[in-house]
This record gives structure tokens, sequence and C-alpha cells, in this order.
């Protein structure tokens, strides 16, 4: 039966729902006006689709579109294939898309949606903790390039995040504990009851039905909700806050980890590394207290995430963080902690800092 256990706003855009059995919301958000509906999934989540499926076709011409699993389907080449279907099926500006997996699934799925016919309707259906929590929030879609993670993409909107709980029942614990990296970052800038709720959760024990889990959950997307609200389209935040940006925390290593593993390692086990070299970058700043380095190491690592990469030196890593979206001509820029709650951009750090932060989780 289907029960909303909260709902939140994202600015006045659209709301994020949490709770369970939401498919059968899906037709009051899509509308009378909708006629085809193309529903994007991977392909190894086929055998979960069929209670959406169902609540689709009752109303809607529904085309089913299977994409490579994760990572592989953020590729030029799927979305090709992508918009040719919908130009076969003959999708107009009052269809829509709904996306049904995980962070991957909503990031490819929703630049779909942004870019068929200068954009059309996406809700998105996250089904993984990370998707939850972080990727299908905010209207950042995207793919990757051979250059790096997420080189093109679009800001556009869900018209609404339906986040089922139940879904978490079937994801495998590796993937449940990655969707902890990102929620623990938010913990780091902006809400410190997320680490003490799961520095204080007995190892192993933030399953799907968790109690726990759902609260950090819902601490995570209000997080993302506050600053999205505040910064839509990362042009910069108000009174030394670096708006959007802050949701980045960690993200310049991790990206450029994640292309040379070739897409291998977890996204949210990537943002662990990176949160704990962007801590210890901060240290060697003078920005930030070796206790609160230390806190990084302990919490990311009490979620099971990885707090050290031992894959590749510096130099290999350098040339992928250039390209990070945050830097500008050839200025590096961090986003870093002078405390948790408190992010802050660290512009320029010395190659000397850069070098010494990554000896400090790189061995
Ligand atoms: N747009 C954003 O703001 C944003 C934010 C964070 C992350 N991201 C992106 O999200 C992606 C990572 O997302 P992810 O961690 O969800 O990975 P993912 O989409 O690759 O999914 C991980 C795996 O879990 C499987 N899976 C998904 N749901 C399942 C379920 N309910 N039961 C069983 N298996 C299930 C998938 O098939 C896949 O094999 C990265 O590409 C990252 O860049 C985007
Ligand atoms: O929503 C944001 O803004 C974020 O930075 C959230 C990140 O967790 C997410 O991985 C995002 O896709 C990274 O964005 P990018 O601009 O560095 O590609
Ligand atoms: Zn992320």
């Amino acid at each position: 039966m289907t029960s909303i256990q909260r709902r939140i706003p994202v600015g006045t855009a659209y709301e994020v729902l949490v709770g369970r059995d939401l498919a059968s919301v899906l037709p009051s958000i899509l509308g009378e006006a909708v006629q085809r509906v193309a529903f994007i999934y991977p392909e190894p989540l086929e055998a979960l689709t069929p209670p959406v499926i169902d609540v689709l076709s009752e109303r809607y011409d529904v085309v089913q579109l299977a994409l490579p699993d994760g990572e592989d389907a953020k590729t030029l080449e799927v979305c090709g294939a992508v918009w040719e279907a919908l130009g076969e099926a003959g999708f107009t500006r009052s269809d829509a898309v709904v996306t049904f997996g995980g962070g991957a699934t909503t990031d490819v799925g929703g630049f779909i949606a942004a870019a068929w016919l200068r954009g059309v309707r996406v809700v998105h259906l996250p089904t993984t903790l990370l998707a939850m929590v972080d990727a299908a929030v905010g209207g950042k879609t995207g793919i990757n390039t051979g250059a790096g993670k997420n080189l093109v993409g679009a800001f556009h909107e869900p018209a609404a995040v339906l986040c089922d709980l139940d879904f978490l029942r079937t994801l495998p614990a590796a993937e449940l504990v990655a969707g902890l990296g990102e929620v623990v970052k938010c913990g780091f800038i902006a809400d410190e009851r997320i680490l003490e709720l799961v520095e204080q959760a007995p190892v192993g024990s933030l399953t799907a039905d968790s109690p726990v889990l759902a609260e950090l959950v819902e601490r995570a997307i209000q997080v993302k909700a506050d600053v999205v609200a505040a910064d839509l389209k990362e042009t910069g935040g108000a009174d030394g806050h670096p708006g959007r940006e802050a949701l980045n925390y960690g993200h310049t290593l991790a990206h450029a980890i994640e292309k040379r593993e070739n897409y291998r390692i977890r996204h949210g086990e990537a943002v662990a590394i990176g949160c704990v070299y962007a801590a210890e970058l901060a240290l060697r700043a003078g920005l930030l207290d070796a206790s609160t380095v230390q806190r990084h190491r302990d919490t990311f690592g009490r979620a099971g995430l990885p707090t050290s990469y031992p894959g590749a030196s510096f130099d290999d890593l350098i040339g992928a963080m250039r390209v990070d979206k945050k830097t500008r001509g050839s200025v590096l820029r961090f986003l870093v902690l002078t405390k948790v709650g408190n992010p802050v951009i660290l512009r320029g750090p010395t190659d000397e800092d850069l070098r010494a932060a990554y000896a400090a989780v790189s061995a």
C-alpha cells in the first residue's frame, strides 16, 4: 500500500517524495496531457520493473528502453540510440520520460530528457541509496567523455523524484555502503547529526528496513534540496557560502580516480576517498584541524567506505583533476571545510600541498 513518509520541496520547483510503494502516484504527477512515456531502466533491473510498468501501462503508451548497466550507459552512443527510439515512437513535447535505476540511469535518462526536443518532462524513480539522496535530486544530468566524468550534460529539473525505500531491499550491500558516501558527505558539509547517526549506528545495522537509514535518507535529501534551491545552476552562493559547489565536496579527486579505474570503482567509494583528500588539503592550507581530518577517516570508515587509494600516483591523476568543473583557467579550485558544516573554496593550492595531501591518502 502506498505510504508517503516525507515530502521534501526543492524550492518551489518540485518535490522529493520518500516512502514505500510509490509507483501509484505517477499518474497524478504526469497528468492527463501525457500520451507516451519512455521508461528508461538498466537491463539487469528488468525483474523489478513490472509494478511500475503496470501502473504506467494503464494510462499511457509505454516505450520500454533497457540501457546497459551502470556507468556503461553514460555514453553518447547510448543517448543516440534512445533518441532514435524516441523519434520512431513519435515522442512529442507533451510526452514524458520516467527513469528507474541508480544514479547512472537517472543521469543519462535525465540528459536524454533534457536534450530531446530541447526538454521534456522527466520523473525519476531512483532505486539505489545514492540516487535517492543525491543523483536524482537537483537536476544535474550528464554523460562521460574520453576526457573524464560528467563532462557533457545539462541542468534539467525533474517534475518529481519518488524515493521508494522498498527498492533498497534488493540492493547489494556494497551499493548501499557506496550510497552512504554521499550521505556522510552531506553530514560534513551541512548536517552534523548525519555524522552522529552514522557514528552511533552498530556496524552493519544500516540495512534497507532500518529506521536510522530512513532518517539518514531524509536528512541527506534535505541538505541537497536546500543547497540546490539556493543555487540551482551552480553560479555561486550568498554570504561567502560556495553555493552548489558545496555538494561537490570530495569530487575533484573522486572523478579522477573513477576515470583511472575505468569506472569500476563505485562513485560513493571514490567520493569517500576524495573527501579525506580534501580534508588533508585543508589541513595543509591551515584551514582545518587534525581531529576533523581524523573524523573523516573514522566516519567514512565506520560506514564501510575506503579512505585511501594506493592505485595510482599523483601524476596519474592530476590531468583528470584539472578538467573538474570547478577549475577556472589553469587554477584548480577545491571545496574544503574550515569545520564541519562550513564549506569554503580553496583557490590554487600549492603543488607541494596537493602532493602532500595525496601522499596522506595513497599510502
Ligand atoms: N546528478 C547528480 O547530481 C549525481 C549525484 C551523485 C551521483 N551521480 C552519478 O550517479 C552515478 C552513481 O550512481 P549509483 O551509485 O546509483 O550507481 P549505478 O547507477 O551504477 O547503480 C549501481 C548498481 O546497482 C544496481 N541496482 C540499482 N538499483 C538496484 C536495486 N534496487 N536492486 C538491485 N540492484 C540495483 C544497478 O543495476 C548497478 O549495477 C555516477 O555516475 C555518479 O556520477 C550523479
Ligand atoms: O548536485 C551537485 O551539484 C553535486 O555536485 C552532487 C555530486 O554528488 C554529483 O556526483 C554530481 O554529479 C557531480 O557533479 P559534477 O558537476 O562534478 O559532474
Ligand atoms: Zn557525487
